[in-house]
């Protein structure tokens, strides 16, 4: 893959660096005050839409409406500790480091506000490490670090190892050995990284 000693590292965006499900809950309740919720501690699935439309079939395009409105992709939170492992995994020796991160279908404001939201809170350099795109199997790599917990396209073995971020609705998961997990951006992503490395 990457040459000897080094490694690339793929990172998602949402549940993994941006804080898609804590402003999905919040900005569904605030708009929809009288609708039934599901607590982050209750989400299960990738989907909250699935999760919300299995409550009742109306639900689901209730919720997807406050994911697609304007605003909602730039102002998502941070989630703690990502922007500093960002920014120091970007300046580690024999490390490349992308954003990689799949765009509703519904791409009118979140496209252009995935990457003003790379700039904002990452700065204009993070900005030409941004991929977007719909299969991320295509995209060669030695890690990807990502909160989906299948994560399938048109490449049946992607060259990178899928390490799942933990997020509200994969935290009850057991994953199969060797599959791994980074817990949050407190856990040792450093050692997962030197765990690809090749000796020089
Ligand atoms: O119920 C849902 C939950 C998430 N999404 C969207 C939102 C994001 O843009 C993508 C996830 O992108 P990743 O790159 O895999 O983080 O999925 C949705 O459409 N419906
Ligand atoms: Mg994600």
């Amino acid at each position: 893959m990457s040459g000897s000693g080094s490694v690339r590292v793929l990172v998602d965006m949402d549940g993994v660096l941006a804080d898609f499900e804590g402003a999905l809950l919040r900005k569904y309740r605030e708009r929809y005050p009288g609708e039934p919720f599901i607590e982050l501690s209750e989400r299960r699935g990738f989907l909250a839409r699935d999760q919300y439309r299995q409550i009742s079939p109306e639900l689901g395009p209730k919720l997807s409406s406050v994911y697609e409105s304007p605003g909602f992709f730039l102002d998502l939170k941070p989630i703690p500790g990502a922007i500093e492992a960002m920014k120091e995994m970007s300046n580690l020796k024999n490390t490349e480091m992308f954003l990689c991160t799949s765009p509703i279908l519904q791409y009118e404001h979140c496209v252009q506000e995935k990457f003003l939201w790379v700039e904002k809170h990452l700065g204009a350099e993070f900005v030409q490490r941004l991929i977007l795109t719909r299969d991320k199997t295509i995209v060669h790599a030695d890690l990807l670090i990502d909160d989906k917990d299948s994560i399938k396209g048109v490449q049946a073995s992607p060259s990178w190892e899928h390490i799942l971020f933990t997020c509200c609705h994969n935290q009850h998961l057991q994953l199969q050995p060797p599959q791994r997990r980074l817990q949050s951006w407190a856990d040792d992503w450093r050692a997962i990284l030197d765990s690809k490395r090749r000796p020089n």
